[in-house]
């Protein structure tokens, strides 16, 4: 079934973006649909906040085109900074003003027709009713980032762009910053948003990995992971056993990801074939119990990372 292209939030094609000699995004085509929350994953410098100011109307691409909420992103990037709303990873509101201050201010910035009526909604939305008149300056850090999404929400925007807005949030905290993106998702608002978190990709209902500035996959989780077609054994035996059995693999046969993940190895190779018969010849050795299981996101973007790299260097 194809998607009217109303429901299209984002539409873009062959974005490319250098700086200096350096390359940062290349040839980048994206589709968002409309309510979704799709996530954008990758190693530090990869490109993930370049593309998303091209997305904004914040940066030009040097080639490639295409829409955000039906504007082109060539030519109407005021339309879309009108109707998008930006958390850039260093979002900052005023430390000495309260939370109502702070969001009365945005809300004037953006000359909304109430300002005290749009900050105590956003309070509201926010929960952070109790917490109204408490100086931003003295919020944690997860309260300071529900609070910049509060910033970010106030002149209802129709599309969210978040860059790693939990960056450096402790658990519980991140986990109510995405029930709160969840619900706004719900609520028909389509959300981008940038993360190395891997329980977070997981709650995005699509995800993009990208790597160097190439853009090499996406899809959702299930499908990320069944097109990366790896199989993956995973081994449990004591921490020197398994450091020493990661040693030994290396270069083995099928072999093409070694990683641990607290006291279990993961072994993944695309090869079934090969990897399976190395882990016959090595299942003989003592204190190692060897289970095949399902490879897990971030087996497959551990794999796609290293490809990258290795095709980068
Ligand atoms: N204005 C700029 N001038 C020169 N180089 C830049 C500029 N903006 C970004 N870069 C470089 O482009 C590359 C990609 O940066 P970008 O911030 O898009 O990556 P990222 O995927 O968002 O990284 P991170 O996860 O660390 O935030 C980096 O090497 C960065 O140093």
């Amino acid at each position: 079934m194809t998607t009217p292209a109303s429901d299209i939030v984002i539409d873009v094609h062959g974005l490319t973006k250098s700086f200096g000699d350096k390359v940062v995004v290349k040839d980048l085509s994206m589709q968002v649909r409309k309510g979704l929350i799709y996530g954008f994953l990758g190693p530090n410098g990869s490109g993930k906040t370049t593309t998303i100011r091209m997305l904004c109307g914040l940066l030009t691409p040097d080639a490639g085109k295409g829409t955000c909420l039906g504007y082109d992103i060539l030519t109407e990037q005021n339309e879309i900074k009108r109707h998008v709303g930006y958390m850039t990873q260093k979002f900052s509101l005023y430390a000495d003003l309260s939370i109502r201050e702070n969001l009365e201010f945005v809300a004037r910035i953006h000359r909304l027709e109430n300002p005290e009526e749009s900050a105590r909604q956003a309070i509201e939305q926010l929960g952070l009713e109790n917490r109204a008149e408490q100086l931003a300056g003295q919020l944690s850090g997860g309260w300071k980032q529900r609070l910049a999404l509060g910033a970010c929400i106030l002149p209802k925007p129709q599309l969210l762009l978040l860059d790693e807005p939990t960056a450096g949030v402790d658990p519980k905290a991140r986990r109510e910053f995405w029930d709160e993106i969840h619900t706004l998702a719900h609520q028909g608002l389509t959300v981008l948003v940038s993360t190395h978190y891997m329980d977070e990709a997981e709650r995005c209902h699509e995800i993009a990995y990208i790597a160097y500035g190439d853009l090499l996959t996406k899809g959702t989780v299930s499908e990320v992971i069944a097109e990366a077609n790896l199989t993956t054994w995973q081994v449990s035996g004591s921490a020197d056993s398994l450091a020493s059995l990661a040693e030994r693999l290396k270069g083995m046969s099928g072999v093409e990801m070694v990683a641990p993940f607290g006291s279990v190895l993961h072994v993944s190779g695309r090869n079934k074939t090969a990897l399976e018969e190395t882990v016959r010849s090595l299942e003989k050795l003592p204190g190692l119990e060897w289970k095949p299981g399902e490879p897990t996101l971030e087996d497959v973007f551990i794999d796609l990372m290293s490809r990258s790299q290795d095709n980068f260097q």
